[in-house]
């Protein structure tokens, strides 16, 4: 099937500038996202979904929905053809938040799906993602003649997306230097070791349910779709794909997440549930129905999970990863004190372009750096209070070292990009691939919000004569500085 055409970290740690401090720039974990998979432009329909040059899988489809009474020729949408692969079509206006289709709970698949199908014993205890991995790819994979009923929702699936995962080796060598490429190589390994985990443990040992070669491919394909499609956060239901509502579509112009869809009753006598999908604007008929996948998502992962990217500047992000160094000689202590503030030894911190940095990211760096005649105030009788000082500067030192490591870490980090940001922002004006499209954007986000990070504390390092240390604050909080700075001595007679 050819809906979409196919084709398809770890920075090196900036040295540490003193043997207590050691900040690294590294990629996010991949498997750390909030949810596994969720979810300006009106884009272009090829062709209206009654077309009969709608691919014949997807009229196959349409068919089986309505066969089953899940659609009707009164229903408001229709899958058709666009920019994005398959989408779906208003078939007449479409009033904002009305609802746009409801499915079922019999036709969805999710965990509960593959325990009750002929594969359920076998997959019992298995991670949820991957049963239903195994489920999608067996049958994928089935013979033609052995039937299944979700035979013809699979064949609508797309072959891959335009997600890294499905990148060749030449594509990803694009994203060479950024966060991205780490994590796509984490998140192919990550899905490797789990493909040769079941295939010992469950797809080899039942060749009567798998009496077909199932390759790490077959396994990347599903995860892809997985990421891609399934639905997550909704009333009991972790990982799911909705068929028919799968076929919806990202728009960027739509900034609110609120109310697309739901899971509810299916009626006031029954106790089944039904998937209900809602317009989050008015749409005119013959254009298509789009939502908001998420507004969280940075680049990044969208690039990871779908396969497109926004020119949204906060959607670019960069995760800088900050570790107390266990040769520290305060080790026990900093741990001590970042634990019970909320954070780790290893901390990583979201930087977003043009925001500003996370509330908690100066404190540990403070912590992290604290040393020499600073150390005081990691001792015991400071604990309570220690985090409230670490909000403001503590020494001119210790500022200096902060502005010092963070500012090398990005001069470094900017340095393993192949390109320039003028560079960059030149091809993006040509008329290049997707994917290529995609790896640009990504390479010029990450160094715009390094340069960003790089200019805060550049700032930081001018201020350094201008801030209040904690010597400083300390005496004016005992009445010993005036009002103009100056220090009050106590005069003898
Ligand atoms: C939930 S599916 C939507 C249906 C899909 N278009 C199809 O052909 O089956 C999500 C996938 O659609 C495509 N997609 C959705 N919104 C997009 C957008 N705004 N730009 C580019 N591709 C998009 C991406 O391939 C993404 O992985």
């Amino acid at each position: 099937m050819d809906m979409i055409d196919c084709h398809h970290l770890t920075n090196e740690k900036p040295k540490p500038a003193m043997a207590t401090f050691f900040s690294t720039f590294t990629a996010p974990n991949p498997l750390r996202s909030k949810s596994i998979l969720h979810y300006n432009q009106q884009f272009t329909v090829k062709c209206a979904a009654s077309s009969p040059s709608l691919p014949a899988p997807v009229q196959t489809f349409w068919q089986w929905l309505t066969d089953e009474k899940v659609v009707s020729s009164k229903s408001p949408a229709k899958p058709g053809t666009v920019t994005e692969g398959l989408g779906l079509v208003a078939q007449r206006d479409i009033a904002r938040n009305e609802v746009v289709l409801e499915v079922p709970k019999k036709f969805w698949i999710n965990p509960d799906t593959v325990s009750a199908s002929e594969i359920g014993r076998v997959c019992n205890g298995l991670k949820p993602w991957i049963s239903v991995a195994l489920f999608l790819i067996r049958e994928k994979l089935r013979a033609d003649d052995d039937y299944s009923p979700w035979r013809s929702y699979i064949d609508i699936l797309p072959e891959c997306t335009d997600s890294t995962i499905f990148w060749s080796e030449e594509e990803l060598s694009e994203i060479e230097g950024t966060q991205l490429l780490s994590t796509t190589l984490s998140v192919k390994e990550y899905v490797k070791n789990e493909f040769l985990q079941v295939q010992e443990q469950v797809i080899l040992p039942n060749k009567q349910f798998f009496p077909f070669s199932v390759t790490l491919e077959d396994f990347i394909w599903a995860f892809g779709i997985l990421r891609s499609r399934a639905f997550s956060r909704l009333r009991g239901q972790n990982l799911v794909l909705i068929p028919l509502a799968d076929l919806i579509n990202h728009s960027p112009s739509i900034t609110s997440e609120d109310y697309a869809y739901e899971i509810k009753g299916a009626g006031l006598f029954s106790r089944d549930q039904i998937f209900s999908l809602r317009s989050p604007i008015p749409v005119k008929a013959g254009q298509q129905v789009l939502i908001q996948y998420d507004m969280n998502k940075s680049n990044a992962e969208l690039a990871l999970d779908y396969g497109f990217i926004e020119s949204t500047p906060d959607r670019n992000t960069y995760t800088l990863t900050l570790q107390i160094s266990n040769s520290d000689q305060f080790f026990d202590d900093k741990l001590d004190i970042a634990e019970m503030n909320g954070t780790k030894e290893v901390q990583y911190f979201d930087i977003t372009l043009g925001r500003p940095l996370p509330p908690k990211m100066l404190p540990y760096l403070r912590l992290v750096a604290l040393g020499g005649t600073d150390a005081f105030l990691l001792e015991s009788i400071f604990r309570n209070a220690v985090w409230d000082h670490l909000e403001l500067p503590v020494s001119r030192d210790n500022e200096e070292v902060i502005c010092q490591v963070v500012r090398s870490a990005c001069q470094s980090a900017l340095s393993s990009y192949q390109t320039s940001i003028e560079e960059d922002e030149k091809l993006e004006r040509e008329d290049i691939t997707h994917r290529l499209k995609i790896a640009v954007g990504i390479r010029a986000g990450e160094k715009k919000v390094l340069q960003h990070i790089d200019g805060i504390f550049k700032e930081r390092e001018m201020e350094l004569d201008e801030y209040e240390y904690y010597q400083e604050r300390r005496l004016r909080d005992l009445g010993l500085v005036g009002e103009q700075g100056d220090i009050i001595f106590w005069e003898p007679k």
